[in-house]
């Protein structure tokens, strides 16, 4: 089937053909809502919750429960993800839909569970009609898998300048010197402001000559203040390009991944407090060191009529917690007491929603928000959508804590993960309709 890239490239095109009209409910036609209205759902600055006073961090706790029971989506900020990686991976992904088709096809898939799988609208051979939407699906942990164009998945990336990074043995490790100065160890993840480098264990015999292709900007507090550091001193790379993993260079798309589930790992135990557990109850449980990531872009071309289309359909998503970020082009609506509304996600910051087995975790306390995405006229959409769940073989059932103990009756029947994606995956995209196939009351 023809990507909707080419469909909407074809210069005659000023209708869509009837079969991408979203009929299954015209009550949902974009076209037929009262002017959307744009809402601000919560703002969680993880770097309190990482770094924070017990205070700060209580509150934060707080504000975490209160999003999750109230909107199912939160922003969060400060997160400690290179700006640069995160504009880097969307260039890269950018690229990927850019491709010619038959470069595309390589990776079309046959399966729902093929590790790679690209295609258009949401499972084409099934559907009756059709969504406005190409997609890249990729499984990214515990096996990380990626295709391999276009290469090196940062094709707009100028040559990375090179320099000496020389471990300082007097130096903790991996305390490093960058062109004679010491720098100290990354930043932390979570600190706001530090946009920049991952430096991680060297080799331990210097002097090692690497090729330094990440670097964006060199935050003051990272270098040693009895040395300073001058303005020529700093390398700068034009644009990122590779992150340095310790063995060499590693894929963009890898970082950016781990980077993500370690940012989840961190949202999940502010979660888990805000239920009233143990901070790695959720990820104890639910198997999270073997997790199962997917990494999903959506590309949303200009549409001559928006208001018959429809990018995605309502629905939900399966897993824990996902990662959503965009091109700076807004689409996406959420349900949100019982109207649409659209949210943006503000510059630098990930828009989480709560998945499908968060509400079942909880026993329906969090409830997976409906949402969907929507398509405009003018502008090509490009939207990341990183899902991060349990790990495939787990069964998730409502945390006893939250039923037993309170003569509560369990709300849902466990499903092993990898059932409930395969159920999802090859059916129609419609609501919670999954979710509700184990509803027990
Ligand atoms: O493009 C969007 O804003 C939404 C994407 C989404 O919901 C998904 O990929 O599950
Ligand atoms: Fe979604």
């Amino acid at each position: 089937m023809i990507s909707i890239k080419s469909l909407a490239e074809s210069p005659e095109l000023t209708s869509i053909p009837a079969s991408y009209t979203f009929t299954s409910n015209p009550n949902e036609y974009p076209a037929l809502l009262p002017a959307d209205p744009e809402v601000n759902v919560p703002i969680i600055d993880l770097a309190l919750l990482t770094f924070g006073t017990s205070d700060q961090r209580s509150k934060v706790i707080n504000e975490l429960g209160n999003a999750c029971e109230n909107w199912g989506f939160f922003i969060v900020t400060n997160h400690g993800v290179p700006e640069s990686l995160m504009d880097a991976v969307m260039d890269g992904c950018r690229g990927f839909f850019y491709l010619c088709e038959d470069d595309k096809l390589e990776f079309k898939g046959d399966h729902v569970m093929d590790p790679i799988r690209c295609g258009t609208s949401f499972n084409a051979s099934i559907e009756k009609e059709f969504y406005w939407r190409d997609f890249l699906k990729v499984f990214v942990h515990p096996q990380f898998h990626f295709p391999n164009k276009p290469s090196g998945f940062s094709p707009f990336v100028a040559k990375p300048p090179t320099a000496t990074l020389t471990p300082r043995p007097s130096y903790r490790e991996p305390d490093l010197l960058l062109r004679g100065l010491p720098v100290k160890n990354p930043p932390h993840r979570g600190l706001p402001h530090h946009e920049a480098i991952l430096y991680s264990p060297l080799p331990p015999q210097p002097p090692q000559s690497f090729s330094l292709s990440l670097l964006s900007r060199l935050e003051p507090a990272m270098v040693d203040e009895n040395v300073g550091v001058r303005e020529e001193d700093v390398v700068r790379g034009v644009g990122a390009t590779r992150f340095l993993d310790g063995q060499g260079e590693s894929n963009l798309a890898l970082e950016y991944c781990k980077r993500i589930r370690e940012v989840a790992k961190d949202v999940l135990e502010g979660i888990s407090e805000s239920l009233g557990m143990e901070s790695n109850y959720i990820n104890k449980a639910l198997n999270l060191d073997s997790n199962f990531q997917i990494f999903i872009a959506n590309l949303y071309p200009p549409c001559p009529q928006p208001e018959l289309a429809m990018g995605l359909p309502p629905h939900s998503d399966h897993g824990l917690l996902t990662f959503l970020t965009q091109n700076g082009i807004g689409g996406l609506q959420i349900q949100h007491n019982g109207k649409w509304v659209s949210v943006n996600p503000i510059p630098n910051s990930f828009l989480i929603n709560t998945g499908d087995h968060l509400e079942i975790l909880s026993n329906g306390k969090f409830k997976s928000v409906v949402h969907r995405a929507i398509v405009n006229r003018n502008s090509t959409r490009i939207s990341l959508a990183i899902a991060n769940g349990p790990s495939l073989d787990t069964v998730v059932t409502p945390a006893a804590e939250l039923v037993d103990s309170h003569n509560i009756p369990p709300a849902y029947i466990g499903i092993k993960y990898k059932e409930y994606i395969q159920l999802q995956q090859s059916n129609n995209l419609k609501d919670k309709s999954v979710l509700d196939r184990i509803r027990s009351i």
